[in-house]
């Protein structure tokens, strides 16, 4: 049993603790608004996340965060990416001793092109209080990670140790977590299968079928791939569970809030429209200009994030886009990645 705190309690935050307890952690989680804690401290619920799901009483929410990280050994922090750097910040504040943070969240940060990890480790930089950073990563959907349903995740660090401490806390026979050397590649494929499956979204709203919904996740895993490839990736990533897995669930999935809001975006809603109704983080849209810059500045061709750049903020119509994706010049399928990963 590890000294263990969760930051962020929505549904990604709040699935991952009922795994740790599960595995008899006692777990303390921290959300920002006291009626969310008090609802799971006195109801053992979490209603706007996961409605009709039932906590473990080895759980207990607290709004100080000083008081959730007191003496812990290990943080898994599940912010939306967005959140991330001012989160770490006041965590600092309150901590004694060094810490390994696990991390979970999926994106990429518009204007610095930083990965989550990279994120965590530039805010810790002035400190000695960082051993490692884990990111876990993979096709699991909190809503039915909470109901126990068998799901298999990734974890990833510059130290193994770290991954196989990860690998440990959270392992059991609904959830299997394999370890992966590719720190790399595991939060590339999981940030960049969020612009994906918004575009998967958006031609399921535009009214078209399973033959463009399969285009779409294979030319897109291909793109993925190759910006995976130029930072440094192992291509063979993407084939696993941070690429074409999680690539999977969540262009397919009624879970996917990314695929989601695409949908209403191909049905004619504003952007303003579907981030107000949806009430979670959709996080490919901010991951999505991040992917467009790095494409720019790195010169690699991500035809399908790019077109969903200019639909989501230049005014271009999905309609037009898909015309254009189209109309591109003709291409071999197959092409060659010059690969230097280590
Ligand atoms: N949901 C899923 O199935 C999966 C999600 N992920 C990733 O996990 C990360 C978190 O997503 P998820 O839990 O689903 O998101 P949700 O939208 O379900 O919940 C977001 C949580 O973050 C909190 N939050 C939002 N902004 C801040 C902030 N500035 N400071 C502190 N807390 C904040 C929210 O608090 P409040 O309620 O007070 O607004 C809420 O607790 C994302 O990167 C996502 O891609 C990864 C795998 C699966
Ligand atoms: O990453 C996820 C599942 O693996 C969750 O995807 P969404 O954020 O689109 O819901």
């Amino acid at each position: 049993m590890s000294n263990l705190a969760v930051i962020g309690a929505g549904s990604w935050g709040t699935a991952l603790a009922m795994v740790l307890a599960d595995n008899d952690h006692n777990v303390r989680i921290w959300a920002r608004r006291s009626d969310q804690v008090n609802e799971i401290n006195e109801h053992h619920t979490n209603s706007k996340y996961l409605p009709n799901i039932t906590l473990s009483e080895r759980i207990t929410a607290y709004t100080e965060l000083d008081k959730a990280l007191e003496n812990v050994e290990v943080v898994v922090l599940v912010v939306p990416t967005k959140a991330i750097r001012e989160n770490v910040q006041h965590m600092i504040k309150f901590l004694s001793k060094p810490i390994t943070i696990i991390h979970a969240s999926k994106g990429i940060e518009p204007g610095t092109h930083k990965r989550v990890s990279e994120m965590i480790e530039e805010e810790f930089s002035k400190t000695n209080l960082l051993q490692n950073v884990v990111v876990l990563s993979g096709p699991s959907h909190a809503e039915e990670v909470s109901l126990r349903q068998p799901t298999t995740v990734t974890v990833s660090s510059e130290s193994h140790e770290a991954s196989e401490l990860a690998q440990d806390l959270f392992i059991n026979k609904h959830f299997r977590v394999y370890t992966n050397s590719d720190l790399v590649g595991v939060e590339i494929g999981g940030a960049l299968k969020n612009s994906i499956a918004l575009v998967c979204g958006l031609t399921n709203g535009l009214g078209l079928g399973d033959n463009t919904k399969a285009a779409i996740m294979t030319r897109g895993l291909a793109e993925i791939t190759r910006m995976g490839v130029k930072l440094g990736a192992n291509p063979l990533t993407f084939a696993g569970l941070s690429g074409l897995g999680d690539l999977i669930v969540t262009c397919t999935s009624i879970h996917s809030r990314n695929y989601r809001a695409g949908k209403m975006i191909g049905e004619g809603k504003s952007l303003d429209d579907v981030l107000a109704s949806m009430g979670m983080v959709v996080e490919g849209i901010r991951t999505t200009k991040a992917a467009h810059e790095l494409a720019l500045k790195w010169q690699v061709d991500m035809p399908i994030t790019s077109s969903l750049y200019a639909v989501l903020f230049e005014g271009l119509s999905p309609n037009q886009a898909t015309e254009q994706l189209m109309g591109r010049v003709k291409k071999h399928e197959v092409e060659q990645l010059s690969v230097d990963f280590q």
